[in-house]
């Protein structure tokens, strides 16, 4: 379980981009972070595994106060903390294989993540996890020849070979095509369903977030503007949270038909 107690970040400019947020997400629950630009949603999924230091409130995950660790205590904790970014993030001159073993580099010692040399169970775990991410047979292509969508998914095989108890997702699919998006997004959910594993998904496609989410938060100016189920969106959270707007098409209705419900394909 992750609970954050009113989280607080002033950056030293002055802006205030988080204020007393308080929330509980309870283990396996998948949360979506949304909000207009500058709302506070990368300050958020930052400040929780410290890359930004809040300036004041606590962190908690599983009974640890992760804002009160120290630089070894905290290293540790990334461990158990899978992260997934917009952009990937990946070595681009080195192999698919190779970017998702780079998920195990805080697990394994000085020596063997310097000559890359990983555990024969790392090696196995690699290939299990290409394979449910449908990029099995791409294992030893080079990371800068991937599509953005199978980019996507050696960055989820990478944090998920960190068998971490949380995954922070920063903007997943901002650079994806619609339907890679649902793939992305549809894979991050099922894999979070089947290890019980929660998460935090920042992202801006509000109807994405509804079709697969089971709880949204809205953040605005910094503070919580919502907390509620999809179906709960409305015209008039939408105005409270981004401001007056058609929003007709913005939410998805929620009756629609699931136009795509197959699992994610291997995309070879
Ligand atoms: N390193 C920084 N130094 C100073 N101010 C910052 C820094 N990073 C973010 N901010 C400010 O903090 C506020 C929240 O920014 P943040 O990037 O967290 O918002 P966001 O909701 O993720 O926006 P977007 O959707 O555009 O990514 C903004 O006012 C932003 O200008």
């Amino acid at each position: 379980m992750l609970q954050l107690n009113k989280l607080t970040k002033t950056y030293r400019t002055g802006d205030k981009a988080l204020q007393d947020v308080t929330l509980t997400i309870p283990k396996g629950q998948v949360l979506a972070l949304i909000g207009p630009s500058g709302a506070g949603k990368s300050t958020l999924i930052r400040c929780i595994n410290r890359l930004v230091e809040p300036t004041s409130g606590s962190v908690i995950l599983d009974g640890t106060d992760v804002t009160a660790l120290s630089s070894g205590g905290l290293r540790k904790m990334r461990r158990q903390m899978g992260m997934i970014f917009q952009e990937y993030a990946l070595v681009e001159r080195l192999t698919v294989m190779e970017n998702v073993l780079s998920g195990r580099l805080g697990y394994v010692g000085f020596w063997r993540s310097f000559l890359r040399k990983y555990p024969q169970s790392d090696v196995d775990e690699a290939f299990r996890l290409l394979d449910r991410v449908g990029l099995l047979a791409m294992a030893d292509k080079r990371a800068d020849e991937l599509s953005g969508g199978q980019r996507q998914r050696v960055g989820i095989a990478r944090a998920l070979i960190q068998n971490p108890r949380l995954l922070l997702v920063d903007e997943p699919t901002a650079s994806l095509d619609p339907k890679t998006s649902r793939q992305i997004m549809r894979l991050i959910c099922e894999l979070c369903a089947e290890r019980d594993l929660a998460a935090v998904i920042n992202i801006h496609d509000v109807a994405l977030a509804q079709m697969f989410v089971e709880r949204i938060v809205g953040l605005k100016a910094g503070e919580l503007a919502f907390d509620g189920k999809p179906t709960e969106m409305s015209d008039e959270v939408l105005t409270t949270i981004y401001g007056e707007e058609d929003w007709h098409a913005t939410i998805r209705d929620v009756d629609d038909e699931e136009e795509d419900t197959v699992a994610v394909e291997p995309v070879l």
